[in-house]
């Protein structure tokens, strides 16, 4: 099991290249599935979500190759219809997979997905939405086994809440389904208007992503494509906190401000000075930082409950009072217990954080217990005084790419152990 052991106290300075998104490349590698013919994706990042996609992919008897960021995905035409538990609990996203197998062969037989703890986290959207486009679903004991007895239909789906992985798990449903599909209250993030792209590139024919309604006209088939995937803002907000707390001068390449206007103006809140210029950011943080009034997470194009966490660990040496508001998961202030052991002043009532400012952070022995909580951990570890050691390290690489590299080009002093 590695740890990271970061050194507090340099500020971060240079530039960092933004890495693809997480949460496209996945749902576009599901979509490879639906394919005849291969598809080429550039600018996938190296992380183990991606690893796991891939296994899937080659378990269901699809090639892939990769070189450098890009990866060639050569379905096979054979129909696997299971995938493994073991593959399934690796992350969230396995569950995407459900919709294109569902399409790709009439049926589907699989067990529950993992992903990051963040409180109860059910796929009830996603299998209504399936059920209602013509699929069977026996539940039991934690599998689940699809038939679809033909071409799946399309339909009108109400979601009660815009749920970003059942808006993707219908899109990719949907594409080959006879007749069109309507997703009412359709999440509107970004990566489901990537995976829309991606999919039009191969034929399909999809309106609306990026809107409260998609309406996908079902075609017979559609091929591959070749796409790029789009930045990653997750990481970028969390490479903007590392260089805000630390005082640092960063400059993000290769992001997309556009897709960050719910984010970008905390960090102008807190203090800092941003300019803009094409597909670059450039941030210059003044330490002490101000707090924030008020950060409440929302489905896009609202705060993204995704950089929840690294904007918390921020706010704990800011001159003041910061509140959050979680609405998105019941359960995502783990890593505020963690950076409380390295003397962060946080007080947690349910869905409400208070993060009162303090004057320093100590090193301390702490345990990454999900993905963007991790990336909290490391964002304060590099403003604390003296040594912190990180485990739980696979969270965060699930989803930011060799960060003790990237930071470690940028000034700060983060070894993988
Ligand atoms: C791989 C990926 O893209 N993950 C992202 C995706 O997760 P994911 O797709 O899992 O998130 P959803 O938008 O589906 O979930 C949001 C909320 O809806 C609830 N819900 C969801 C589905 C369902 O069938 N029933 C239900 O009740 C969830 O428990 C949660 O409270 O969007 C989240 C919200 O932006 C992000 O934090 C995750 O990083
Ligand atoms: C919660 C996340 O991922 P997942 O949905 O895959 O658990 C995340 O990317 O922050």
């Amino acid at each position: 099991m590695s740890r990271l052991i970061v050194e507090g106290g340099t500020p971060i300075q240079g530039e960092i290249w933004v890495q693809g998104a997480k949460n496209s490349v996945l749902p576009i590698l599901a979509a490879t599935l639906l394919c005849e013919g291969p598809s080429v994706l550039h600018n996938c990042p190296r992380l183990s979500d991606v690893d796991a996609a891939v296994q899937i992919l080659e378990y269901l008897g699809c090639q892939v190759k990769r070189a450098g960021d890009t990866l060639t995905v050569l379905p096979d035409t054979a129909c696997r219809y299971d995938i493994p538990d073991d593959l399934m609990r690796e992350m969230r996203s396995s569950i995407v997979f459900l919709g294109a197998i569902i399409a790709r062969c009439q049926k589907a037989a699989i067990s529950y997905p993992g992903g990051c703890e963040l409180g109860p986290r059910p796929i009830d959207l996603h299998l209504q939405a399936l059920r209602k486009l013509g699929t069977e679903i026996v539940e039991e004991h934690g599998f689940l086994d699809c038939q679809s007895h033909g071409r799946l239909r399309g339909a009108k789906i109400v979601l009660s809440f815009p749920s970003v992985g059942a808006t993707e798990n219908i899109m990719l449903a949907a594409c080959t389904a006879k007749g069109t599909t309507e997703i009412i209250n359709a999440a509107r993030e970004p990566e489901i208007v990537d995976l829309a792209d991606f999919l039009t590139k191969c034929g399909a024919k999809i309106k609306g992503a990026g809107e409260g309604t998609i309406e996908i006209t079902g075609v017979e088939e559609i091929h591959g494509a070749e796409h790029h995937v789009i930045p990653d803002r997750i990481a970028a907000a969390t490479y903007l906190s590392c260089a805000a707390i630390t005082g640092g001068d960063l400059t993000l390449r290769g992001c997309s401000p556009d897709q960050m206007k719910s984010v970008l103006p905390l960090f102008e809140e807190a203090g800092c000075r941003l300019d803009y210029e094409g597909e670059n950011i450039h941030i210059w943080g003044t330490v002490p930082l101000k707090p924030l009034k008020l950060v409440r997470t929302m489905p896009y194009p609202g705060f993204p409950t995704d950089a929840q966490a690294p904007l918390m660990a921020m706010t704990t040496l800011a001159k003041g009072a910061t509140i959050f508001v979680e609405n998105i998961f019941e359960n995502r202030y783990k890593h505020a217990y963690e950076l409380m052991r390295m003397g962060a002043d946080i007080k947690i009532e349910g869905r409400v954080a208070v993060v009162e400012g303090v004057d320093a952070l100590h090193g301390a022995q702490v345990c990454a217990t999900d993905l963007r909580g991790g990336a909290a951990l490391i964002t304060a570890a590099l403003a604390a005084q003296g040594e912190t050691v990180i485990t739980g390290v696979h969270h965060i690489d699930r989803g930011y790419e060799t960060i003790e590299k990237i930071l470690t080009a940028v000034g700060a002093r983060v070894k993988r152990e």
